[in-house]
């Protein structure tokens, strides 16, 4: 792993609400990813998880500290600045925001799409791809309703790596997923991830994921009360992964 630091936060305060109503969330959160690196956010229901996320990811405006993202500072950089951001970063959320309207082939190639200039043609091959390393190449033409609830999933992890992200950002991508289908969907992640360098920071309750952790940081009443090497940080040989690398979407 390189020691590239792909998300660099100091000092982050935010807060919901206005006047009486003002609520504080997150508490000088300070939190350092680096390329590559698998990190588990964990932490009790209402701690923050989803506040840090959203702001890590640009969907949400930073108003107090520092968020450093690829070396751009997201605290007032202008909104044509955050769009490119946006756009080099993968989403994967509990439910999986499928169109209900749009065969699975036709989901992925929204996600390429959110970069202008793609040619179709590209787009379309780019997302084929994307579903057959997620196992899905027999179900290109499905409709979400015809899918499970794991290859719905798959489909929306296809979607957020089509477009080859430097850092994927996944809130909590297992909660409605069975046993095996949650760990198909981590391995595939991790996979990818360690494949192509990609850094995911994934919101979690599900204590499964944290053996395939390299750092987990627990939040609680929005402060970071642990920050734990995960035992997967431990495994020397990551050479496991790496025959996604010769069929990964963008190469
Ligand atoms: N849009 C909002 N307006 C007001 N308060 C909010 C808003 N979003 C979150 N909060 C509050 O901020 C705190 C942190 O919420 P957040 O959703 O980040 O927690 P979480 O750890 O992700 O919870 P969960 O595990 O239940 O999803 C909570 O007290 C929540 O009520």
């Amino acid at each position: 792993m390189s020691n590239e630091t792909v998300l660099d936060i100091r000092g982050l305060n935010h807060w919901f609400g206005s006047g009486d109503a003002r609520k504080q969330a997150l508490f000088d959160i300070d939190m350092t990813l680096e390329r590559g690196s698998f990190t588990v956010l964990m932490g009790p229901s209402g701690s923050g998880k989803t506040t840090l996320l959203t702001l890590a990811g640009c969907l949400r405006g930073v108003e107090d500290g520092s968020v450093r993202l690829m070396g751009h500072e997201l605290r007032d950089a202008p909104e044509a600045e955050l769009t490119l951001l946006r756009q080099r970063l993968g989403f994967i959320f509990q439910a999986h925001n499928l169109h209900e309207s749009l065969t699975a082939l036709q989901n992925v190639i929204m996600g390429v799409q959110v970069r202008p200039g793609v040619p179709d043609g590209l787009a379309r091959q780019a997302a084929a791809r994307a579903l057959d390393l997620v196992g899905l190449s027999d179900r290109l033409h499905y409709l979400p309703a015809n899918l499970s609830g794991g290859q719905k999933q798959r489909v929306a992890v296809a979607r957020a790596l089509v477009g080859n992200p430097a850092m994927v950002l996944a809130d909590e991508p297992t909660a409605a997923l069975d046993k095996d289908s949650a760990a198909d969907v981590i391995d595939l992640l991790k996979r990818l991830a360690a494949a192509r360098g990609t850094t995911t920071l994934l919101v979690t309750h599900d204590n499964r994921i944290l053996d395939r952790a390299d750092c987990i940081l627990t939040l609680e009443d929005g402060r970071i009360v642990s920050s734990d090497i995960g035992p997967a940080a431990k495994l020397t040989d990551r050479n496991e992964y790496s025959e996604a690398a010769s069929s990964s979407p963008q190469g």
